[in-house]
């Protein structure tokens, strides 16, 4: 399949964000979402893998108890997470290692080449993957993602869709009070997104550029993403299949997201593991 990047942007926003339905077939939603259920909670000491018959666990394996924690599901209070191939040191250094191959095709390979999206990123390609599971009414509040990475994002999500809410970064313009009277504390004041974009399962969200740097990004906690229509959501006229949000509102689902980037800063693991030695 050929993609044609400048089709795909979301004129609405500011420079840069891109949207692209059915990114991915079903059947490869189906594979991404098998190998994590199959994925362990995380265990400090866990044995192998004893699964045979699959040669990327085993040979992660080998290379998390020789190199770089375990990335299988950490538990947090609004969802849970993996980090591959490992979570970044104190100084966001990622330590050098290759992804599993089920993270690099066919996404990276071959359409994120396709696409050219990380041509300009100082690795050529994305280093690291985020993996977020979000159950109905779980989210993630608003945040940046900081400079420890090239400023884009590629987001495919799985499972099902959800609204992601884009903040302008100046906290006293974006707030407004929920109710008259003075608010007891900050969180008495409700933050109206700026733009919201509709990530359908199997579709790709490109962020790079300005809505990278000068925006936070969050998922509101919710069961329902309601009031979706041409003229509250960014993404609309590039939404694959429009028919099952015409009512205007969907019931979230479990959804999962796998958002790479590039890190910037990497320590070949050899002369880590030379340096721990010492
Ligand atoms: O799940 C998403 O689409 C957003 C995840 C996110 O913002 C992050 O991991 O930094
Ligand atoms: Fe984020």
């Amino acid at each position: 399949m050929a993609y044609d990047l400048d089709a795909a942007r979301i004129t609405s926003l500011p420079d840069d964000a891109f949207y692209i339905p059915n990114f991915i077939s079903e059947e490869e939603e189906q594979i991404l979402l098998q190998k994590l259920l199959h994925s362990r909670t995380h265990q400090p000491n866990a044995p192998p893998s004893t699964n045979l018959h699959d040669s990327t666990s085993q040979l992660t394996t080998h290379l998390q108890i020789s190199s770089a924690p375990s990335p299988r599901w950490t538990h947090l209070t609004h969802r849970r997470l993996q980090t591959w191939p490992s979570a970044l040191t104190k100084t966001n250094t990622l330590l050098s290692s290759a992804l599993p191959s089920w993270l690099t095709t066919p996404i990276i390979e071959p359409r994120f080449k396709q696409l050219g999206i990380f041509a300009d990123a100082p690795h050529g390609a994305p280093n690291h993957v985020l993996i977020n599971e979000y159950k109905p009414g779980q989210g993630i509040m608003p945040h940046e993602d900081g400079p420890a990475y090239y400023p884009l994002v590629a987001t495919v999500s799985l499972g099902a869709g959800i609204v992601l809410d884009f903040y302008g970064k100046d906290a006293e313009e974006e707030n407004t009070p929920t109710s008259k009277g003075e608010p007891e504390s900050e969180l008495e004041y409700l933050r109206v997104p700026r733009f919201r974009v509709l990530q359908e399962r199997r579709s790709l969200l490109v962020t790079r550029g300005k809505m990278y740097t000068d925006f936070l990004h969050g998922i509101a906690e919710r069961v329902v993403d309601g009031d979706l229509g041409p003229e509250t959501v960014c993404n609309w006229g590039l939404l694959g299949e429009k028919d099952g949000f015409l009512g205007g509102s969907f019931e979230r689902m479990t959804r999962t997201s796998l958002t790479y980037r590039d890190v910037l800063k990497v320590a070949k693991v050899g002369n880590t593991l030379k340096f721990l030695g010492r």
